[in-house]
């Protein structure tokens, strides 16, 4: 009887499938690394936690509960979660670089100089180029910008007294227009006209579809399918968001190419433009297009995200809610609305406790961002990894681990606070946390970060009172509040504003 070669070639594939099951279970170098058996086996059940029940993020400190310090999540991929371990990845002697079936879908060019290169080098090139932007230095010569925002910012507030606002747009509107003005020296006007700018509606209607995309990434099988979802109509929102960026900058080269642009200007382009017209190693227009894309994305998610998060946070607990206020008002650090500077707002202990905490109650990257063992391999938390291996700290996790953190759902900015902790806090092992990532890698745009969300802040809090609106107390339950594939999806937050009323201060 013959056997048809239908037949032949699925049963063949059945048996290399059931093969490479038995393979990743008791053959593969990770299989002495503890998890379950059933992620150890294939990509598939994890793929389906994370990207479509989106629960991956919260399993995993299930999953560290259960295991320990590491846990064999993949088949290829371990699950990190402690300093140490940040020590290895981001800190030692040999680089652990991106893994590329994470960022692949980013747009973003992987040759040459790149944020997302595998080459050191290429990475190091681009990363030096970018660093002067990002000193205190050159935020002080920023905070004039981030002053005039804060100003619009606070004025919309002041038209709507007593009425609720959603402060997850004006925070979005707000981060997006200064890194607009920051990176180009354009304005995106968001806050100006009270709606999004097309890029922001892009990233917000395609963002969903990348963790898709990345589950099509993933499989050998799957890869070609990828090419053909960018021509799906829904992968438009996702590809204009490139083209927008692409738009703005190359807007931007053209003017300076024109010679039509003010001497020092100040902004992340020009430092960019420096790069492209270096004598000795310039950097490519696709290059610069690609930095460009990555401010962009940047400035319009993370931030609005954690800005969002700690006025809920602050709002919520009323002891928290008292000690900013008076920390802004009455410590002595802002006399007067204009003390609001960069450099005064750094005085603020408290505050920067606040963004600490709210960054590991609500961190906006919940899931890891992956690295991958170098060739030759790499040991992390005394465990040896073959070069290959997919592995990272997932943020959420990191954070939320009672092993790393006592009380790990509450809000306590008190335990950043070496003179102020309670001793139960006294043990949190702060390091496992780094919400900016690690070593020659991590976030160049963190310093930034902090001083636009106290300098926002301070300026908030010195201007009104704040109530949340009844809409908004249960803010962190629900479903789109508990639903994460890898960044926190942006929810709107409702709060009552009213004037803060100086007189019956000095009255009391
Ligand atoms: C709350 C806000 C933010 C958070 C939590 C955050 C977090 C991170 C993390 C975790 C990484 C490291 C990724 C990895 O491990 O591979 C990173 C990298 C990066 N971030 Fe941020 N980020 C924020 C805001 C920003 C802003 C506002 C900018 C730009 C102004 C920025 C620019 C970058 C760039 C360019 C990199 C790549 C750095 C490199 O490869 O050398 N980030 N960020």
């Amino acid at each position: 009887m013959l056997v048809s070669p239908y037949l032949l070639v699925g049963g063949l594939f059945v048996l290399y499938r059931l093969y490479r099951v038995y393979y990743n279970l008791y053959l593969h170098p990770l299989a002495r690394i503890p998890g379950p058996k059933l992620y150890a086996a294939s990509w598939l059940p994890r793929l389906w936690r994370q990207h479509i029940r989106g629960s991956h993020y919260k399993d995993l400190v299930k999953l560290h509960d259960k295991y320990g310090i590491i846990v064999r999540v993949g088949p290829d991929e371990v699950s990190n979660a402690t300093g140490t371990a940040w020590d290895a990845i981001g800190g030692g002697s040999v680089q652990y670089m991106r893994d590329l079936n994470f960022f692949s879908v980013s747009q973003l060019q992987v040759e040459g100089k790149s944020f997302i290169s595998q080459n050191k080098r290429d990475h190091h090139a681009i990363r030096k180029l970018l660093l002067p932007a990002f000193t205190s230095k050159a935020f002080a010569h920023h905070e004039d910008i981030v002053n005039e925002w804060l100003k619009k910012m606070c004025d919309k507030i002041t038209q709507k007294p007593g009425e609720v606002i959603n402060y997850e747009r004006l925070f979005t509107w707000f981060a997006f227009d200064v890194m607009g003005v920051l990176s180009f020296g354009e304005d995106f006007g968001c806050l100006e006209n009270d709606r999004n700018h097309p890029y922001l509606h892009a990233a917000e209607v395609g963002a969903p579809f990348l963790s898709v995309m990345q589950c099509l990434l993933r499989f050998p099988i799957t890869r070609p399918l990828y090419n053909l979802a960018l021509m799906l109509p829904w992968m438009d929102w996702w590809n204009s968001l490139r083209e927008v960026s692409d738009e703005t900058a190359v807007k931007w080269l053209q003017k300076a190419e024109e010679d039509v642009l003010e001497e020092d200007r100040g902004d992340i382009m020009s430092t960019i433009y420096k790069g492209m017209k270096d004598k000795k190693d310039p950097i490519t227009r696709m290059q610069a297009l690609d930095v460009a894309s990555i401010l962009v994305l940047s400035g319009s998610e993370a931030t609005p995200i954690l800005m969002t998060a700690m006025m809920w946070n602050i709002l919520s607990v009323p002891r928290v809610y008292e000690r900013v206020k008076h920390e802004i008002r009455h410590s002595g650090i802002f006399k007067t609305e204009a003390d609001i500077t960069a450099a005064n707002s750094d005085k603020m202990k408290y505050m920067d406790a606040c963004i600490q905490e709210s960054l590991r109650t609500d961190t906006p990257f919940a899931t890891t961002i992956p690295r991958v063992v170098p060739p030759g391999g790499g040991v992390i938390d005394g465990f040896w990894l073959p070069g290959g291996t997919t592995c990272g700290v997932p943020h959420y996790t990191a954070g939320h681990w009672e092993y790393n953190f006592t009380d790990p759902d509450q809000f306590v900015p008190e335990r950043w606070l070496p003179d102020e902790r309670d001793a139960r806090y006294a043990n949190d092992k702060r390091d496992a946390f780094r919400p900016f990532a690690k070593g020659s890698l991590d976030c160049i745009g963190k310093r930034f970060v902090y001083h636009e969300v106290r300098m926002a802040f301070a300026a908030l809090f010195w201007n009104f009172d704040f109530e949340l609106a009844p809409e908004s107390v249960h803010w962190d339950k629900g479903h789109v509040a508990e639903y994460i594939q890898i960044i926190r999806q942006k929810r709107a937050l409702f709060v009552k504003a009213k004037p803060r009323d100086f007189t019956a201060e000095v009255k009391a």
